[in-house]
């Protein structure tokens, strides 16, 4: 028998690599990266406009200022976000700009649509207070093309997810989750429809299981076998091959019909341990 903090080390000690898959992004969440994310362009792309309101030149406006002219700017035209830059051709004058626009070519500011007074294609500014570059999200001030944005090993949650799309990695290489098999053994079982005779349960551990690597995003399949040792001998037999973990909930124990230590044993699979001090669950059971 040996203590649960040795149990536990062995298990940790006990993890197998399976591989790297490539997958969709979209289905990566819960998954293990297994590559580097950069940057595939600066963030943002261009000097992005932050604020929905006019572009100006900032020296245009702090010369009228300091020599107290009229603050009006007629308008040149209209910079919506996803249209190719355009240039203001007249410092005097401004152009309409909308969040997430490109800054027009050479305007350098940005007054928002709450501090303007719009008349007859005339923009006046309503107030003196306005910083150089103001409302205007720098090129590459987020990240510059090549920064590593996401590390490898990284477990992917809705954060990742978002930088994924955006440098376009739409599929996303990650580690391969194991072929997982959980085992029911037992003749008392009944399935979870069933109404139980007196001397039968439901089977209900293996769903627990199925759960709890659910959360882990690893799938797995269950089967039920009898107590029954030359088919539970052929059926493991067969399972070894195909999958990489197989799960058991019962026949450990010291019973009659607790073939699963023997059955393990006769098919050359390596005992890790077998009997754990913890209550409940003393004969638990790990091999290789
Ligand atoms: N004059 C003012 N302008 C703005 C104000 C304000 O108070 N006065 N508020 C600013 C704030 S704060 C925010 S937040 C934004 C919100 O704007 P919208 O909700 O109208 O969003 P958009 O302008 O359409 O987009 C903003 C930004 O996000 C980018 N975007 C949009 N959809 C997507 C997407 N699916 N994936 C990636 N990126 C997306 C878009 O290109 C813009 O860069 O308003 C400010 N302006
Ligand atoms: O509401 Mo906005 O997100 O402050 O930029």
């Amino acid at each position: 028998m040996i203590s649960v903090e040795e149990a536990k080390s062995i298990v940790l000690n006990s993890t197998q690599d399976f591989g790297v898959e490539e997958i969709p992004f979209i289905k990566s969440v819960g998954r293990v990266l297994k590559e580097t994310i950069v940057a595939d362009r600066d963030f943002p792309p261009f000097n992005r406009v932050s604020m929905d309101g006019i572009a100006i030149d900032f020296n245009e406006f702090s010369s009228r200022l300091s020599s107290n002219r009229q603050l009006d700017f007629k308008i040149e035209g209209i910079q919506a976000a996803g249209s190719k830059q355009i240039t203001l051709q007249n410092p005097e004058n401004c152009i309409e700009v909308m969040t997430g626009a490109v800054l027009p070519n050479n305007a350098n500011t940005v007054i928002r649509y709450e501090d303007v007074t719009i008349e007859n294609g005339i923009a006046t500014i309503n107030i003196d207070l306005i910083n150089d570059k103001q409302n205007v999200h720098k090129k590459g001030k987020d990240g510059k093309i090549g920064d590593v944005l996401i590390e490898g090993n990284t477990q992917i949650s809705a954060a990742e997810i978002g930088v994924l799309a955006t440098v376009g990695k739409s599929i996303v290489k990650v580690a391969k989750q194991p072929k997982v098999m959980i085992v029911s053994t037992g003749d008392e079982l009944v399935g979870v429809n069933e109404i139980p005779l007196e001397h039968q349960i439901r089977r209900s551990n293996v769903f627990t299981l199925v759960s709890l690597l659910e959360k882990l995003n690893i799938p797995s399949e269950t089967t039920h076998i009898t107590d029954d040792k030359p088919i539970l001998k052929a059926k493991i037999e067969g399972y070894l091959q195909e999958y990489d973990v197989l799960l058991f909930s019962g026949a450990v124990s010291k019973g009659k019909y607790d073939f699963l230590p023997e059955v393990f044993d006769e098919l050359g699979v390596e005992k890790l341990f077998h009997k754990v001090a913890q209550r409940p669950g003393k004969p638990f059971f790990m091999d290789a």
